[in-house]
């Protein structure tokens, strides 16, 4: 099972990044031919020295040991070069690569439907941009770095030490072997725990968003200990996998230094009788003292390197993962430009259901909103009113049924002309960190201050923003700004897109009954070309609309004005009457 992960996860990380590195064909092959001549000037050195003592000191000729020397200061000077070299390619290469991923996972994650997004989630999207993305890049950094050379240096290495006497570089051949085949036996154990890290540092996300979002309710109710033990157990969970990921990777300096220590005191005895008999020199013995160090200090490196790679694998198939997801509202084919007529909303026999969901939301909804009309939706909480919006919006595509705008069914609709009929307004208002200018322009850069100005006036805004001034920050949260004030800058942002057809969430919930009233006799004047479908659970929000649908459990259980449904419509009545003043026909 554990072999079969790993391999997985080899082959996994090895797809990924033969598609990801294309571009840094070039950087690679001069990686590689950097480490090589690096490399091969680290391994020259010792037997140089060799050279020194076995001709030069034991023979008294200083001349041999000058011109050695100088050729040694040479070699160590094209190894300093070539291997700060490789480690600027290798770092640009890594990074360069980050930058890519990071670019891909972002615009990916734009093109991404509702459905996808809820499927992956929120936290873990934001772990797969930063945390795995990251996981790869240093696993490429490391293994171009250290990694190539690593394995350079070993069969280098033996092969040198063979040079010098083959018997005993015979002995440091086995040592490699040993080792290696220990090590990948430690490397196969660590696979599952960190897909297990990745996924405790997903919850860690999860929990810290919706811990830090949510921290005044957390005060309000005297939860401070409660969150922290739940936030703790996570920290643990995460701690402890870590935690036994250590304990492996402890057993890896220990198994490689062990054999080191074993090999060199077996080696040191070997050649001393031998070097007594004559058959092997004293400069030979040195040599291959040094490349058992550098044959030792490359493994252990590249363990550290190839101790990651599980890491990264599991890293790079949830970076994957989101890259290859098909949105479910993609772009259409032959896309249809409407040209017939504007402002035209209409639902022919919608039917839509969560994915996973046991019955759908909405069912069989037939309506039809035109331009110069204000359509509303009044509904008990979760009738669907909110789905209803995001059909049209295509957030979400039906599961039965069509979602016509000017005519086209919004599936074949390019995603840039659909919203640039459709403007919305949610129910929780959205604020990007900026500056209150900057929100209002951010579907209309072009918009002048004047028109800006107008749309707060119409908004309700310009009171609370004229002392701010059109310059003054916004947080991404707007906790500057009360529900309200954030609710009406939301809705002056989408007046300054002027769309066609205005989709209204329940915008005015956190306004004052007199505010709102303003706000929509202001809407109504000023929209009077325009298609409005206003989502509301206030009879007093909704009452003068030109047709009220009322919405229940999905489905619509009556349509016509407020005169009409107050006579005729049961669930209407309810509603009116179980709000304060709603039974009033005007
Ligand atoms: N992303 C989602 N995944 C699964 N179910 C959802 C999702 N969003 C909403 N629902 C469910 O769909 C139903 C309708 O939700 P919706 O938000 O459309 O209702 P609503 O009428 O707008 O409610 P409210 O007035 O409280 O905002 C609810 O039962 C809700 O639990």
């Amino acid at each position: 099972m554990q072999v079969t992960v790993l391999r997985c996860a080899g082959r996994v990380l090895t797809r990924f990044l033969t598609h990801h590195l294309r571009p840094y064909r070039g950087p690679l092959v001069l990686l590689v031919l950097l480490q090589l001549v690096q490399t091969a000037a680290t391994l020259l050195l010792p037997t140089l020295n060799a050279r020194i003592i076995d001709n030069g000191v034991l023979r008294g000729d200083s001349a041999y040991i000058w011109n050695t020397g100088l050729t040694m200061l040479g070699v160590a000077a094209v190894q300093i070069l070539t291997s700060s070299g490789a480690v600027l390619v290798s770092a640009r290469m890594s990074a360069g690569l980050g930058r890519d991923l990071r670019a891909r996972v972002f615009g990916k994650v734009m093109s991404l439907s509702a459905r996808e997004l809820d499927r992956i989630g929120t936290p873990s999207l934001i772990t797969r941009t930063v945390n795995d993305v990251q996981q790869v890049q240093n696993v490429v950094m490391t293994t171009s770095d250290v990694a190539v050379s690593a394995v350079i240096m070993c069969a280098g290495g033996v092969v040198l030490a063979l040079v010098q006497d083959v018997p005993v570089a015979l002995f440091l051949l086995a040592l490699v072997v040993v080792v290696v085949v220990g090590l990948v036996l430690a490397l196969r154990r660590l696979s599952p725990f960190y897909e297990a890290m990745q996924n405790h540092l997903d919850r860690i996300n999860h929990l810290l968003r919706e811990r830090i979002t949510g921290v005044r309710v957390i005060r309000a109710f005297v939860r401070d200990a409660h969150e922290s033990a739940r936030f703790d157990a996570t920290n643990r969970a995460l701690h402890d996998t870590a935690s036994r990921v250590g304990r492996i990777m402890a057993t890896v300096p220990v198994m490689v230094i062990t054999a080191m220590n074993v090999l060199t005191v077996g080696i040191i005895w070997f050649s001393g009788h031998r070097i007594d008999d004559g058959t092997m020199q004293l400069g030979a013995l040195v040599a291959l003292l040094s490349y058992i160090t550098l044959i030792v200090v490359a493994i252990i490196m590249a363990v550290l390197v190839f101790a990651e790679a599980p890491r990264a694998a599991v890293s790079a198939a949830r970076v994957n993962e989101v890259l290859q997801a098909e949105s479910s509202t993609a772009e259409p084919v032959r896309p249809i430009t409407p040209t017939a007529m504007t402002g035209h909303l209409e639902l022919r026999g919608a039917t839509f259901g969560y994915p996973g969901a046991e019955k759908p939301v909405l069912r069989d909804i037939d309506l039809v909103a035109r331009a110069g009309e204000t359509v509303a939706i009044l509904g008990s909480t979760g009738s669907g009113k909110s789905t209803l919006l995001a059909l049209a919006l295509r957030l979400y595509d039906v599961t039965g049924g069509r979602v016509l705008v000017n005519g086209v069914d919004v599936r074949d609709l390019p995603a840039s002309a659909l919203h640039t009929i459709v403007g919305h307004v949610p129910q929780r208002a959205h604020l990007f960190s900026g500056t209150i200018a900057s929100n209002l322009r951010y579907g209309r850069e072009d918009a002048t201050d004047d028109e800006l100005w107008h749309a707060l006036e119409i908004a309700q805004a310009a009171e609370f923003v004229r002392p701010l001034g059109l310059n003054a920050p916004t947080t991404q949260a707007g906790s500057t700004l009360s529900g309200g004030q954030r609710q009406r800058l939301a809705i002056a942002r989408t007046l300054v897109r002027r769309p066609e057809i205005y989709l209204l969430d329940d915008c005015f919930s956190a306004l004052d009954p007199r505010t709102g009233a303003r706000l929509l006799a202001a809407l109504e004047r000023e929209l009077a070309d325009a298609t409005i479908l206003l989502v509301s659970q206030r009879i007093r929000t909704v009452e003068t609309a030109s047709r009220i649908v009322v919405l229940e459990d999905g489905r619509i259980a009556g349509s016509g004005t407020h005169a009409e449904l107050i006579g005729t419509n049961r669930t209407y009545r309810e509603i009116a009457f179980s709000q304060p003043a709603g039974g009033t026909v005007r």
